[in-house]
């Protein structure tokens, strides 16, 4: 008898997605129901273990997302804006928590997202980990604590195969240094620097993105004064943070109430 909620891993060919296929596959508190590829993906009928390159597992690949959310308590989801708000619509048809580890979502992806939570739990953040979830709330009491004579400037390092930027986790961050200074981010956010930009803006958020070769994710939140400068360090050397915290948020939404909510949530902190 298998065990605990079932879940759909969308992406299974992703970086995320083979990791939490491989959880979950290992897991003791949750079982794989499908694992999900775009139409013509050539994973698609294939056993998914195989697929990975290891041993079957008796769970075939498919290109049927309402077919497989049907079977499902939670989806997991770390693909792309587009692939998301498809599924949250699905998602929420099928009453199944859906966990979106997905960034780059625009403000018109994350109203679709809004109005498919009024029938389910959804789960969202830009950074699943706890510690970058910490980080997060010390970023906020730290901008809390000080003026805007200690500039604020978010830089973040990621491999070369991420498409977008700001990353989720840097702007996740922004907002709470806008949070605790108690402005709106969009009237203060900075980012992509180039050319003659003139001097900064006092109480501007700045923004910094390096990509480059197996980065993982790495964020500093950086306060800078006069005369001395506070940063605030978070680094995921290993993926499997973002997949403990999307399991972590699978089981957590189960029996909930429809609506969204953050891992602030889920981890009580
Ligand atoms: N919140 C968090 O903690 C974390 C978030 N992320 C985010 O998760 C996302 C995925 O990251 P990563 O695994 O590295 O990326 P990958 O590119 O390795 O994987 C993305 C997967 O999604 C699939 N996909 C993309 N578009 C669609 C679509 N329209 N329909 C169906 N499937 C689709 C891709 O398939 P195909 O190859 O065919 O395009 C691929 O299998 C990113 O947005 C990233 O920023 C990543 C890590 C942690
Ligand atoms: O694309 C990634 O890899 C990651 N994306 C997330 C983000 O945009 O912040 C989380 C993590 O940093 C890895």
């Amino acid at each position: 008898m298998a065990a605990g909620p079932g879940i759909v891993v969308t992406g299974a060919s992703g970086r995320m997605g083979q990791m939490l296929v491989r959880a979950i596959h290992a897991s003791e508190v949750c079982h794989l129901v499908a694992a999900l590829e775009r139409e013509g993906h050539p994973w698609v009928g294939q056993d998914v273990g195989t697929a990975m390159g290891g041993a079957a597992i008796g769970v075939t690949v498919t290109d049927d997302p309402v077919a497989a959310f049907a079977r499902a308590q939670a989806v997991v989801d770390f693909t792309a804006p587009a692939a998301t708000v498809g599924f949250a619509a699905l998602a929420a048809q099928a009453r199944a928590v859906h966990v979106i580890g997905t960034t780059g979502l625009s403000e018109v992806d994350l109203a679709a997202i809004s109005r498919a939570a009024h029938h389910a739990v959804i789960v969202r953040a830009g950074n699943m980990s706890l510690g970058l979830n910490l980080l997060m709330q010390m970023t906020q009491r730290v901008a809390a604590a000080l003026d805007a004579d200690y500039d604020i400037e978010i830089v973040e390092a990621h491999h070369r195969h991420k498409v977008d930027a700001p990353s989720g986790t840097a702007l996740m961050l922004g907002e709470a240094a806008a949070a605790g200074r108690g402005v709106v981010l969009n009237e203060v956010r900075d980012a992509g620097r180039d050319g003659m930009t003139g001097a900064r803006r006092r109480g501007d958020i700045g923004f910094a993105a390096i990509r480059g070769g197996d980065i993982v994710g790495e964020h500093d939140v950086i306060f800078a004064a006069d005369g001395e400068r506070i940063t605030l360090r978070h680094v995921a050397t290993d993926r499997s943070v973002f997949v403990r915290g999307a399991l972590r948020a699978a089981l957590w939404g189960q029996d909930r109430d429809p609506g969204e909510y953050d891992m602030l949530d889920v981890l009580g902190i």
